[in-house]
């Protein structure tokens, strides 16, 4: 088999949705879908034993023949053993790819994390399944799993009719269930659902063994703890950047450090850190967070977010004073931070444990994927700033481990994405947990470069009504230090093409998002037998591995990292050139998140998309828009797309008013250069009917 039949098959361009009977059809082969999967059980979300059963038997060595031959074929031939080969992935991750050799390796882990092949897509999650796509479509997912919502969109409203934790004692195989990006869902049962993993131990509910992984600490020493990247060129350009902020009695804006009044402690630390000068986004968000405000805030990728929150928080427990850290069963917390995944979570640790260093703030991170006991362990040292994963968190608490009484912070990084679909559910779990305080007791910060309306109108939910809103430039657009390019490349040319790009690209660091997990292994391994080191991230890797890739990544040992959506948001690895999509996602905004990979904090990057006219229409016309705003030329052929398939009324996103330019709630403000500061307070008869 070509690699066109190959491609055929990873995209048959089904209609959107493929009902389950026609997926098992597919993926049994009949319609030559080796590659997919093998049905062993009743659920090929089943991720339990005999799946696991089969992959062991199955046998990796299969995974050798890759080497030699055309993977698709190869699978084709190898029909029982194709998970072995790719799904499984073992080896080659924590190999870097660096010869195109799988060897065998330890298993365990790996099945428990493939619990939703919708995981790493969470576009599609939130109900556009444009393309046939080999993982599972988000109708199947919530078949599965009952679905959280019991529809695809009414979960927006609120007003959801599913059962959570009954759709997620269906199966604990299930796991990730309707969850979109990277996180489990924890099977819920019993009286709390929140406590789930915690009442039965990490496996209770599911299938398979205990996850065992206890990630290496970080390096202790203060070299290491303020290790920096510099800033780019365009780091000054910041101060050019639009500035929007809305809602009443906004405080005025800071221009430098020093205006903001930190401590000592704090001033050196940011000093150490390299810091000299704030971005926009710290400009408006630091004042604001001090003044004891809730936020909603709005920033390009890569344009110091992280910072904007941690450091007024951090001055408000040194000024407030805060118990210093000591062993306790009980930890109580004064602030939460979550983020949608586990790199992401750890990276905002490791933010935290900087800013913090010297002071008796101890910042704590437990995440998926590992070994719950190590959670706890760190917890019960001392925790004052908790940065977690939603189902991670859940567990913990409801292991009683954390208590939430003292919570005077919650922090949603990514908030769009906290807030849809795949972890709306918990978060409104999370403020309802018995002693969560109430959103008037409690500052609730709201951060992401992208926010569509419905989002932010369910976001009102968890913010005081008197919340600010910060737009950093265009709403939800690109960066503009990212050089985008679109080019039209169909399916069959796309990896011809790739292998050009990455030949002329040299050892620049590269991220190549495609659009399944599945894909991201074939990818990866193709590349490797084209001689070019790679490695790859995606959800159905052990986390061991997913860390072990990405230090490869970041380290240069691997200059070519191809990820699922999974790595789209937050990550910040120096150095990241290029990012291409190989395959585009659903969604404008995943795109915005995606290219934001590369181009930060003032460096410059590239973006190169592959445009395939037979899958990628839908996104012309946002595209279009986002190129624009960006800057960047638009080819002809692509504005051609976007007329033909222009949609009146619509405004640049397929799931929403991703380029809103102003909070929802249409309070007025100011609009001004960063580092002017104004803002004007709206009507405050808006006020009240905005919440
Ligand atoms: N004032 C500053 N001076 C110098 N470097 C900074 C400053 N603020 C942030 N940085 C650095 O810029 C990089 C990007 O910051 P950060 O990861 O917080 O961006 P972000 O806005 O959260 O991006 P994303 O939307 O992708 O999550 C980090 O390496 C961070 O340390």
């Amino acid at each position: 088999m070509g690699d066109e039949d190959w491609e055929a098959e990873i995209n048959p361009h089904m209609s959107s949705y493929v009902p389950i009977f026609e997926k098992d059809r597919y993926s049994s082969g009949e319609n030559g879908d080796n590659f997919n999967r093998t049905p062993t059980s009743s659920s090929e979300m089943d991720d339990g034993p005999s799946r696991r059963d089969h992959f062991m038997k199955s046998g990796f060595a299969s995974g050798r023949n890759f080497g030699n031959r055309d993977a698709g074929e190869s699978n084709k031939r190898d029909n029982t053993s194709t998970m072995g080969g790719f799904g499984v992935g073992k080896s080659f991750g924590n190999r870097g790819f660096s010869n195109s050799k799988f060897e065998d390796g330890d298993s365990s882990g790996f099945w428990r994390e493939s619990s939703n092949d919708c995981e790493d897509n969470p576009t599609r999650n939130r109900g556009f399944s444009k393309r046939g796509d080999n993982d599972l479509d988000p109708d199947e997912c919530m078949q599965r799993t009952g679905g959280l919502f019991g529809s695809r969109r009414p979960a927006l409203s609120g007003t959801g009719n599913g059962d959570t934790s009954q759709s997620r004692s269906g199966s604990g195989s299930e796991r990730g269930g309707y969850k979109g990006l990277n996180e489990e869902v924890i099977t819920g049962s019993g009286k709390n659902s929140w406590k789930s993993e915690a009442e039965g131990g990490e496996s209770n509910d599911i299938q398979g063994p205990k996850v065992t992984y206890i990630p290496p600490p970080p390096p202790e020493d203060e070299d290491s703890i303020f290790a920096h990247y510099q800033t780019g060129i365009n780091f000054d350009k910041y101060d050019t950047i639009l500035v929007e902020v809305s809602g009443h009695d906004a405080p005025p804006a800071i221009l430098t450090f020093e205006e903001a009044n930190l401590c000592q402690t704090l001033n050196n630390n940011i000093a150490k850190a390299g810091y000299t000068k704030l971005t926009p986004v710290q400009k408006y968000s630091i004042p604001i967070i001090l003044a004891g405000r809730d936020l909603m805030a709005c920033a390009q990728t890569g344009s110091g977010k992280t910072a904007a929150f941690l450091l007024p928080i951090l001055a408000h427990m040194m000024h407030d004073g805060i118990t210093a850290s000591r062993f306790k069963e009980l930890q109580e917390p004064e602030c939460i931070i979550v983020a949608p995944t586990r790199e992401l979570v750890n990276q905002i640790y490791l933010e935290a444990r900087k800013f913090s260093f010297g002071t008796c703030v101890r910042a704590v991170v437990i995440y998926g994927g590992t070994q719950l006991g190590h959670s706890i362990r760190q917890i019960v040292q001392g925790c004052n700033i908790l940065c977690a994963t939603p189902g991670r968190l859940m567990d913990i608490i409801g292991k009683e481990k954390i208590g939430l009484k003292q919570i005077k912070y919650l922090v949603l990084d990514e908030a769009d994405r906290m807030l849809d679909m795949g972890f709306g559910p918990e978060m409104k779990k999370l403020i309802s947990c018995p002693g969560m305080p109430s959103k008037e007791q409690r500052q609730t910060l709201m951060f992401s470069a992208t926010f569509p309306e419905e989002i932010q109108r369910l976001a009102a939910e968890f913010l005081k009504s008197n919340y600010l809103f910060v737009a950093v430039g265009q709403v939800g657009g690109a960066c503009r230090d990212v050089q985008q390019t679109v080019l039209q490349v169909g399916q069959f040319s796309k990896r011809e093409k790739l292998v050009e790009i990455l030949r002329n690209i040299g050892d620049e660091r590269t991220m190549v998002f495609v659009e399944t997990k599945k894909k991201a292994d074939f990818i990866a391994t193709f590349l490797c037998q084209e001689k070019i080191s790679t490695t790859s991230i995606h959800g159905d890797r052990e986390q061991r591995e997913r860390e072990q890739a990405l230090g490869d990544f970041r380290c240069g040992k691997c200059p070519v990292l191809v990820a699922t959506s999974v790595a789209a948001r937050g990550l910040d690895i120096e150095n990241v050139q290029h990012v291409i999509n190989f395959d585009l996602p659903s969604t404008i905004d995943e795109y915005v998140h995606r290219i934001g990979r590369t181009g930060r904090c003032g460096n410059t990057g590239r973006a190169i998309s592959f445009f395939d006219l037979e899958s990628d229409n839908h996104l012309a016309q946002p595209l279009v828009k986002v190129l624009t705003d960006a800057q960047q030329d638009v080819p002809a052929w692509l504005e051609e797309i976007a007329f033909s398939t222009y949609i009146p009324g619509f405004s640049g996103s397929t799931r929403g008013n991703v380029f809103a330019s102003v909070d929802t709630r249409k309070g007025k403000s100011s609009l001004n250069t960063a580092g002017f500061s104004s803002s004007q307070a709206p009507n405050p008869v808006d006020d009240e009917s905005w919440d």
